[in-house]
């Protein structure tokens, strides 16, 4: 599946100009509130007409403004998850889950005991949605998605109206449909840490354009891509499981890298992301003694970008993957950072989540 979307819009004072191109995965449309994600999803629904341009769907127009082609919404074979569930509330979560298959014109009932099983939600087909939990009810909205047989599935914020608690709940099922379906999603969020979890691809916007675009661990990695502000920083790298050492810590693999984790679950060679946060990533320029951070990497400066502020954003490759740490000026000229020294990044806390098929989730600090 390639989406491609190329269009102007104006929406009173905001203009929305925006293209780009969302291969195969999980495309995460990343920006600050009013940057115009959801402008972007109702475009590509159909639930918005822009003024001019060209969405394309595979080989399937969408729209197009210049031949005035305008695909109503119920043509266009796409899956709607939104903040709230939207179920209907007379009927049961069956119901709702079959109507997503009526809707595509078809039940077929292996499909719907695998969507079921996949998300964990066989316990509550009698239920009305009146009577689940919000995390409950967000399930139930992604298999009614999946089970319209959509090419596309549009997620739009689909956790901000959740607590951490529930957010940690779904999550993992958003992976499940990332890793195990392979359906194509555009994924709307201004949650770094949702971002570096579930994104294969990163369009990052700002004032209604696209300020960048490319895969997660490029665009996450950049230190002058910042769509939340420096603070909010982090870049993902990804690993494999290499040894399950006995006192309960965890060895990845990254690249040339080794990164010691407290214990996740998986075999040696399931595939993982590691989240490092940039304000939790300290920089020395000899190899620190006597400290307990149990991973100081040997890294070189790739990149400097000094803030308005007090702050700087310090882009490093660590064995091949790319790193940011966030330090204050003040640090830069005391130390004398500069691009191409060789440094030691001392990582104060990761997060560690699965990644393709054979994956496993945790998150530590
Ligand atoms: N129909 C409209 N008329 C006027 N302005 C609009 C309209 N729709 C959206 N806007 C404006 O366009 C801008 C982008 O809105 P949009 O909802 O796309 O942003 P967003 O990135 O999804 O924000 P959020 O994360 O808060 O949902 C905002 O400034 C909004 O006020």
């Amino acid at each position: 599946m390639t989406l491609r979307v190329d269009i102007r819009q104006t929406l009173g004072r905001f203009v929305l100009d925006a293209q780009f191109v969302a291969p195969p995965g999980v495309t995460v449309l990343f920006g600050r509130s009013g940057s115009g994600k959801t402008s972007i999803v109702n475009a590509v629904a159909g639930l918005s007409r822009p003024g001019d341009g060209r969405i394309t769907l595979n080989d399937k127009l969408l729209y197009d403004g210049a031949r005035r082609v305008f695909l109503p919404p119920h043509k266009r074979r796409l899956g709607y998850i939104f903040q709230d569930a939207r179920l209907f509330p007379h009927l049961s979560v069956r119901q709702n889950l079959r109507y997503g298959g009526w809707f595509a014109g078809q039940h077929d009932p292996a499909d719907f005991a695998r969507v079921v099983e996949m998300l964990g939600i066989g316990a509550l087909l009698d239920r009305r949605p009146g009577r689940l939990s919000g995390g409950e009810r967000q399930r139930v909205a992604i298999g009614r998605a999946l089970l319209s047989r959509p090419a596309l599935i549009l997620a739009d914020e689909p956790l901000a109206a959740l607590d951490e608690a529930r957010k940690a709940e779904i999550l993992p099922y958003f992976e499940r449909l990332r890793d195990e379906t392979r359906m194509p999603i555009l994924y709307v969020s201004h949650a770094p840490a949702e971002v570096a979890r579930l994104a294969t691809s990163v369009i990052a916007l700002d004032g209604g354009r696209v300020v960048a675009q490319g895969a997660a661990a490029e665009i996450l990695g950049d230190p002058s891509v910042t769509p939340l502000g420096p603070r909010a920083a982090g870049a993902m790298l990804q690993a494999v499981i290499a040894v399950q050492h006995g006192d309960g810590i965890t060895e990845l693999s990254a690249g040339d890298l080794r990164l010691l984790v407290p214990q996740i679950a998986g075999a040696p060679g399931a595939a993982v992301r590691v989240h490092v946060q940039a304000q939790d990533v300290m920089l020395a320029t000899a190899r620190p003694e006597g400290i307990s951070a149990l991973n100081v990497l040997p890294a070189r400066i790739t990149a400097l970008r000094l803030g308005g502020g007090p702050g700087a954003l310090v882009q490093l490759d660590a064995g091949g993957n790319l790193l940011l740490a966030r330090v204050t000026r003040r640090s830069v000229a005391a130390l004398g950072l500069a691009q191409g020294q060789a440094v030691f990044a001392v990582l104060k806390a990761v997060s560690v989540a699965r990644d393709g098929i054979a994956g496993a989730a945790g998150s530590q600090r």
